[in-house]
């Protein structure tokens, strides 16, 4: 199997940078700047300088114009990186245009978040899905990591493209082509199968009727320690970005003794690659199929309306926009100041101050399941005469159906029925199942 990136255990220094086109995007690319560097120290490399840079307008070789750029590997240069990590997203042509100019690697954030997702990645299932996106991204630019050996055949002059006479180089993309996509292929079809067997997970869990939560959120949120101290298992917990690739489920009980699942995922980040959300489908699906959704904050965050807000939007991709959310404002414990409490309340009203470290808070949050599910879905059981076809209807269109039955003249339906349309029933219900 070819290597798609020799790239990070090799290089030791970074220079990272953001280029920004628009005078108001300069704090959001600051933070953004911050947080790649994070991500970075992440890998085990080591930040040399952060440069944040203002471009006039978007150039299309390099991004910023050819003197800036020039700018940038002299200082990268300087401070002796071996790689230079831009955080804006970079076509694979202009990786390439980089690489050329400065003559050391070049990666983007998209390439630096599919890393930590492959050193994280433990399970088959997490491992084939971070497969999948590295292919992926590696596909359009398999070029870059051959053209040394055109270089070296070609003797003398031998520019990209243009030449009668085909390089090593070129075979050998085209050999790592189709290998990459045998290699695509065979994930999706494995990643299929998890799926299934998800939905056949799921299907039990409803036949079961037991209320299901996804515990989703900004990395390093608190995520896996709520769910620890909530069903006293040990996910793995730490100060670390995306340390939770892998969902878990587990079972807590509510104060009034009834069961709720629990769904523990994978955390956000922003700008988070499109093809990572994509190949994370199988796992992701478990939050977008769950009865509600538990948005968990870190409330001493500085940036956490910034991050409030990336998990929005992923949850919109998603399709999980309309999912009733209790919102956490986890460690609170970190959050002393009695302005900044008076400001949460004021900005986030409906949401839930808690520590899943110091347990603080826990009993509001429980209260607040145990009332988003007073409103949910009872499983019945109904004769309904077959004359009523339209309350029939009226059950596949807004409850679960779980089986349907002749009898006679009357159809048995067996769903899962929400509070807001089991009045109009009530007097087909039988026994509730
Ligand atoms: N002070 C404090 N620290 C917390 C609290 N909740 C979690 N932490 C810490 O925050 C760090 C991240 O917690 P995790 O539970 O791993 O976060 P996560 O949301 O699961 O993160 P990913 O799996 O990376 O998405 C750990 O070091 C926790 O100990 C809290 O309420 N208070
Ligand atoms: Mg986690």
């Amino acid at each position: 199997m070819f290597e798609v990136r020799q790239k990070p255990d090799m290089v030791e220094r970074a220079l990272l940078v953001r280029i920004y086109f628009d005078q108001r995007e300069e704090s959001e690319a600051e933070s953004l700047l911050e947080e790649l560097g994070e991500l970075v120290s992440t890998l085990g490399i080591e930040v040399a300088e952060s440069v944040l840079y203002r471009s006039r307008e978007m150039h299309k070789k390099l991004l910023c114009g050819t003197g800036k750029a020039a700018e940038i590997v002299e200082l990268a240069r300087a401070h002796e990186c071996d790689v230079i990590v831009i955080d804006n997203g970079l076509a694979p042509s202009q990786q390439r245009e980089w690489e050329k100019l400065a003559d050391l690697c070049v990666i983007d954030r998209e390439e630096v978040i599919l890393d930590i997702f492959a050193k994280r990645a433990q399970t088959r299932e997490a491992r084939l899905q971070v497969e999948l996106a590295r292919m992926q991204y590696a596909l359009p630019r398999l070029a870059r990591m051959w053209g040394h050996l055109d270089r070296e055949g070609a003797g003398s002059g031998g520019g990209a493209g243009g030449g009668a006479s085909r390089g090593m180089g070129e075979k050998q993309i085209e050999v790592d082509r189709r290998l990459a996509h045998l290699t695509i292929d065979r994930a999706k079809r494995e990643l299929e199968v998890v799926r299934k067997q998800r939905k056949t997970q799921r299907k039990e869990r409803e036949r079961l009727g037991t209320p299901h939560a996804a515990i989703v959120g900004y990395t390093n949120a608190g995520k896996s320690t709520l769910l620890n101290r909530l069903s006293g298992s040990e996910v793995m917990a730490k100060d670390m970005l995306f340390a939770t690739l892998d969902t878990t489920t587990r079972r807590t009980e509510l104060p009034d003794g009834q069961p709720l699942l629990l769904t523990d995922t994978v955390g956000f980040v922003r700008n988070l690659p499109h093809r990572l959300v994509e190949a994370f489908m199988a796992t992701l699906e478990e939050a977008v199929l769950a009865d509600f959704l538990i948005h968990v904050l870190d409330a001493s965050s500085p940036e956490m309306d910034r991050l409030h807000q990336t998990t929005l939007e992923v949850m919109e991709e998603l399709g999980a926009e309309d999912k009733q959310v209790i919102t956490v404002l986890n460690k609170i414990d970190r959050v002393t100041d009695p302005d900044a409490l008076a400001e949460l309340k004021l900005k986030y009203p409906d949401a839930v101050h808690a520590s899943a470290f110091t347990g603080q808070g826990v009993e509001d949050f429980l209260l607040a399941c145990t009332r988003i599910l007073a409103d949910r879905v009872r499983r019945q059981q109904y004769r309904i005469p077959q004359k009523r076809a339209d309350l029939v209807s009226l059950l596949h269109r807004d409850a679960k159906v779980l089986s349907t039955e002749y009898d006679g003249d009357d159809i048995l339906v067996s769903a899962v029925v929400p509070a807001s349309i089991a009045g109009r029933l009530e007097t087909f219900s039988l026994l509730p199942a």
